[in-house]
């Protein structure tokens, strides 16, 4: 029997699947396959999830691990904030280590165990970075700019500013207003950005960011490959670095951020380093099940749901306790 969890950070959920404990590890293929059957939300394991976070063995010096971040649709991404603090509590829980390094697609990132966000809600530190901005870096093209800072882009919505940013995985910031948060427009542009389309030819996550005053902001994602989450970790970082520069007056280096988002919050840090940006993502890392599947299961794709065992944490309890005071 193989043991994955599924997790959560501000309920953008996922499967934390640990290669390392395999007797054999799943091909690529195999681990695309797995994350469909898995995480869809009509027909997958607990009600589906965002994506499958695969552990594998690193060998870069100070990281304890390495994350591979597969999205729903089986495409692969290079980052994942909210799934990195999830990785970062398996591997400090397996390894008793409370600050080291995870290799991710481009760069190993400094995470840290955090103060608890709430009374049964523990919480990590993740680094965000590399982060650019110029047009090769997401890629986009077509649409008259190297790079996108607070843009008049008519090409995507008429009277919108953009901003762009790889972290190193690409969003799109657009700062709108609290009425426009339900409008039919923000699924349809997630979903013309993401199909085929001139503009972004490996699609985008789009972040449509409320600015609520002083370092505060809500921010709603839709998410290549996905689509709308709960939240986006790397998204509201790079939210977070576009406010700043663009809202100097309410948005501030080396002060917390608190980033609100339909399945809670988080904090945001921003740095300067080296003529760069990095940026601190805290937030929860909540487990909510532990889940037991034969391994020749995950290896064939063909998951019989009855010959999983499932069983509650009991965190998600807490997690929504420290939700319902954000809101009072
Ligand atoms: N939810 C993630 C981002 C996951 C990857 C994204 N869908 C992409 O394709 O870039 C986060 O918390 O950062």
């Amino acid at each position: 029997m193989t043991k994955l969890l599924k997790v959560h950070g501000s309920q953008n959920s996922f499967f934390i699947l640990d290669q390392t404990e395999l007797e054999n590890p799943l091909t690529d293929n195999e681990l695309r396959q797995l994350t469909q059957t898995l995480t869809d939300h009509k027909t997958g394991l607990l009600g589906g999830a965002d994506g499958i976070l695969s552990v594998e063995e690193s060998r870069h010096p100070g990281a304890l691990g390495k994350m591979r971040v597969i999205n729903t649709d089986g495409s692969e991404a290079s980052m994942c904030g909210n799934g990195l603090r999830t990785v970062a509590r398996y591997l400090h829980e397996k390894t008793g280590e409370s600050q080291f390094k995870v290799e991710t697609m481009y760069a190993d990132l400094a995470v840290r165990q955090a103060d608890d966000f709430a009374e049964g809600v523990p919480a990590f530190g993740v680094e965000i970075s590399p982060v650019r901005f110029n047009k090769e870096s997401l890629p986009f093209d077509n649409l008259g700019h190297d790079r996108l800072l607070d843009t008049l882009v008519p090409e995507l919505v008429p009277g919108w500013r953009f901003s762009a940013l790889a972290v190193p995985n690409p969003h799109l910031i657009a700062f709108i207003k609290e009425e426009d948060l339900e409008s039919p427009v923000l699924g349809e542009l997630g979903a013309y950005l993401n199909g085929e389309n001139p503009y972004f030819s490996d699609g985008v996550n789009i972040n449509y960011t409320v600015i609520r005053g002083d370092s505060q902001l809500f921010v709603r994602t839709y998410e290549r490959g996905v689509g709308f989450t709960n939240a986006c970790g790397t998204g509201m970082s790079a939210s977070s670095l576009a406010f700043a520069l663009t809202h100097p007056d309410l948005g501030h280096f080396e002060k917390e951020i608190s980033v609100y988002n339909p399945g809670g919050m988080v904090k945001t840090v921003l740095h300067q380093k080296d003529h760069g940006y990095w940026i601190e993502l805290i937030g929860n890392a909540t487990e909510t099940h532990t889940i037991e599947i034969p391994e020749d299961q995950l290896h064939s794709g063909q998951v019989k749901l009855e010959a999983v065992k499932t069983k509650e944490t009991g965190e998600q309890a807490a997690y929504l306790a420290f939700v319902d005071q954000l809101t009072k």
